[in-house]
C-alpha cells in the first residue's frame, strides 16, 4: 500500500442539502482537558476505488478510553487500523493524510514499523492466543525484541536491576485481571482457557510490552455477559495509565465504559465526536440520534 501525503482526489462533495447538516460542523471538535496522545488530521483511506474514510479529523486525549460507534462498514476497524499502519498489510489499501503520535508523525518513511507496533498495540475481535505455554504466551514480545532483563524492564520496574521474565509475566497477567485465575498453572496450554481468559491473556500479551496506547476491534463481542464485564472492568482500569480506543458494536457499552465516542456513519465520515455522555444524551446531529435511537443502522 502507499502512505503517501497525496492531494485526495476530486470526490462529490458532501452539501448541506444532502444532509440537512453544514459542513464540518463544530461539534467534531471537541475540546478536552489534558494531553493530546493522538491526533488525526484529514484522513481518507481507500480499498482500491472504494473510499472507507472520509476526510476524518480529531485528537484523542491520553489516558483515557475513547469508543468509535457507528453501523456495520462505515469505517471504524478501518480508522482504528490507521493508528498503528496495520492498513500497511492491505495491498489494495491507501492512507492519505496525517497520524501523530505524542506529536511525531506515524505516516512517515522513517517510521519503525515494530517499534510504532509495541507503542500502540493491538487486540483483536477474536482471541488469539499462540498455541504455546501462558507463560510464553506473554513473553513472546519481550522475548522477540530481547528486551526481558534489559531496558524494557526497566521502563516498565523505574529501575535497571536484573528483574526477572517471571516478574514480567505476573504483573502483565496482575494488570489484565487474569493472574488469580492462572498463576498456578502458567505452563499449560494457552487454548484450554476460556475464551475469556483468552482475551484477557491477549491483553496481557499486549501489555508485556510496554505500550502507550491499545487499539481494541470489538474485543468483546465474541464473548458471554459475564466475560464481557470483566474486559469492560478491565478496559477502564487501564485508562489509568493507558490510552485506550476501542470499537464496538454495543452502544451500551461505550455508554458504560468510554470517555468520548466518535460516531461514524456510512462512508467513513466522522458524523460526531465529543464527550460520551453528551453524545448519547443530547447529541448535536439529527443523524447521530438517529442511530444512537435505532431509528437505522
Ligand atoms: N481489506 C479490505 N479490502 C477491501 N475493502 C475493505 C477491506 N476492509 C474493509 N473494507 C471495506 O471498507 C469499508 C469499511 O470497512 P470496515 O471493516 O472498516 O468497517 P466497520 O465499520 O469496522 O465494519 P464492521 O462494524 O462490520 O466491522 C467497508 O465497505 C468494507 O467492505
Amino acid at each position: 500500500m502507499s502512505t503517501t501525503q497525496t492531494e485526495p482526489e476530486e470526490r462529490p462533495e458532501r452539501t448541506a442539502a444532502e444532509t440537512d447538516e453544514p459542513i464540518d460542523p463544530a461539534w467534531t471538535e471537541y475540546g478536552f482537558d489534558g494531553r493530546t496522545k493522538l491526533a488525526v488530521d484529514s484522513l481518507d483511506v481507500h480499498y482500491g476505488d472504494e473510499r472507507a474514510i472520509d476526510d476524518v479529523s480529531l485528537e484523542i486525549p491520553e489516558e483515557s478510553v475513547t469508543a468509535l460507534i457507528g453501523p456495520s462498514g462505515c469505517g471504524k476497524s478501518t480508522f482504528l487500523r490507521c493508528l498503528n499502519r496495520m492498513n500497511d498489510r492491505i495491498d489494495s489499501a491507501r492512507v492519505d493524510g496525517s497520524v501523530t503520535l505524542d506529536g511525531k508523525e506515524i505516516y512517515g518513511d522513517s517510521t519503525d514499523l515494530v517499534e510504532l507496533r509495541k507503542r500502540v498495540g493491538m487486540v483483536f475481535q477474536q482471541p488469539n492466543p499462540f498455541p504455546k505455554s501462558i507463560r510464553d504466551n506473554v513473553a513472546y514480545g519481550p522475548r522477540k525484541h530481547g528486551e526481558v532483563e534489559t531496558g524494557m524492564l526497566s521502563r516498565l520496574f523505574g529501575r535497571g536491576d536484573g528483574t526477572n521474565e517471571d516478574e514480567l509475566v505476573e504483573r502483565s497477567l496482575r494488570q489484565a485481571a487474569i493472574w488469580d485465575e492462572v498463576k498456578d498453572r502458567l505452563d499449560d496450554n494457552a487454548l484450554g482457557l476460556s475464551g475469556g481468559q483468552q482475551q484477557r491473556l491477549c491483553i496481557a500479551r499486549c501489555l508485556a510490552v510496554g505500550p502507550d496506547v491499545i487499539l481494541m476491534d470489538e474485543p468483546a463481542s465474541a464473548l458471554d455477559p459475564i466475560a464481557t464485564s470483566k474486559i469492560e472492568d478491565l478496559i477502564e482500569d487501564l485508562a489509568e495509565d493507558y490510552t485506550v480506543v476501542v470499537v464496538t458494536h454495543n452502544m451500551q457499552q461505550a455508554a458504560r465504559i468510554s470517555d468520548q465516542t466518535a460516531v461514524f456513519l456510512t462512508g467513513g465520515e466522522l458524523v460526531e465526536y465529543g464527550d460520551t455522555d453528551q453524545i448519547f444524551e443530547n447529541p448535536e446531529s439529527q443523524r447521530v440520534e438517529d442511530y444512537i435511537t435505532g431509528k437505522f443502522g
